[in-house]
């Protein structure tokens, strides 16, 4: 494998990195560029990768990951620009920053590629979304591709959904996750111990998302098949309703689409 340097290891830049090593790169094939000395030496101690400059990384690696917060990716870039080169492939997880933004401050014909993956890379189960910038070639698509089937599913869309892609796939872990938070709390409403209910909520939700994925059946009429007559499922489905939760999810996910919008502007 080509030597990949990873720009900035967080939270995603942490998911991606442990889903490549479980997927057999070798730590001698990766390098980190990591602003937090703390942050770099426990990436060191955990997966064996080397904490180096962005000059050392650059002169390295083959393909470029930036995993900055979308805030820190122009003062990443004013630190890249002069070193990258033609023959490198930059790949972008930042939200809502446009491959031109790269293109525009990197040496003409650098290959950029914006993806929006999501922390369920942890567990091998992201979902990533690859667009191609302006100079970027199949080959370079299907190098992305290679990059991040192994911790997930991959699917190519134009640049113009991935603000929307963001809202949807890529916040989408959070939102299951405050929806599974809230109906623990529920069951302490009820009287069920935390452990008895978290158990109970989070092998529902795995149940719930085997039957969407396994199926292929609508999720209403999955919903249908639990809703009985007269029964418990109805009652609570007419208080969800009244509470708008419906309209509060579009209302949701098209601020978080905003956000991204607003993101590839502000900087
Ligand atoms: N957290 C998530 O679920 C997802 C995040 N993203 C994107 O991934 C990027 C990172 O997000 P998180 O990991 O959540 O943020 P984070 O704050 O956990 O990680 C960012 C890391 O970058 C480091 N950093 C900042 N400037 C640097 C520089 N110039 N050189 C080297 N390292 C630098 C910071 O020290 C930090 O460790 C963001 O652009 C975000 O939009 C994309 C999809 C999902
Ligand atoms: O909240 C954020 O801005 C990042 C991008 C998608 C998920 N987390």
């Amino acid at each position: 494998m080509d030597t990949l340097a990873l720009f900035g290891g967080g939270k995603l830049g942490e998911a991606l990195l442990s889903g490549l090593r479980r997927a057999g790169a070798a730590a001698e094939d990766i390098v980190v560029v990591e602003r937090s000395s703390e942050r770099g030496a426990f990436l060191t101690s955990r997966y064996g990768v080397r904490v180096v400059s962005a000059a050392e990384a650059v002169a390295h690696a083959r393909t470029l990951i930036v995993a900055v917060k979308p805030q820190d990716v122009g003062t990443l870039l004013d630190a890249l620009a002069p070193l990258v080169s033609a023959d490198q492939l930059v790949v972008s997880v930042a939200a809502g920053i446009p491959t031109k933004y790269y293109e525009q401050r990197l040496a003409d014909g650098v290959a950029v590629i914006r993806v929006m993956p999501n922390t369920p890379a942890l567990v091998d189960e992201a979902m990533s979304v690859i667009s191609a910038g302006a100079h970027a070639e199949e080959k370079h698509l299907a190098a992305a591709e290679a990059l991040l089937s192994p911790v997930g599913k991959v699917r190519r869309l134009p640049e113009s959904q991935q603000d929307a892609v963001t809202a949807l796939s890529g916040s989408g872990p959070a939102y299951f996750f405050f929806l599974v938070e809230a109906m623990i709390d529920a069951g302490i409403l009820l009287g069920i111990s935390r452990e008895v209910a978290a158990d109970l909520i989070v092998q529902s939700a795995l149940g719930a998302a085997t039957m969407l994925r396994d199926t292929g059946t609508h999720p209403v009429q999955l919903r249908e098949a639990v809703t009985s007559p007269g029964g418990t499922t109805i009652a609570a489905i007419r208080e969800l309703e009244r509470h708008g939760v419906r309209s509060a999810l579009l209302d949701a996910i098209e601020a978080a689409r905003d956000r991204s919008v607003e993101l590839g502007k502000l900087y």
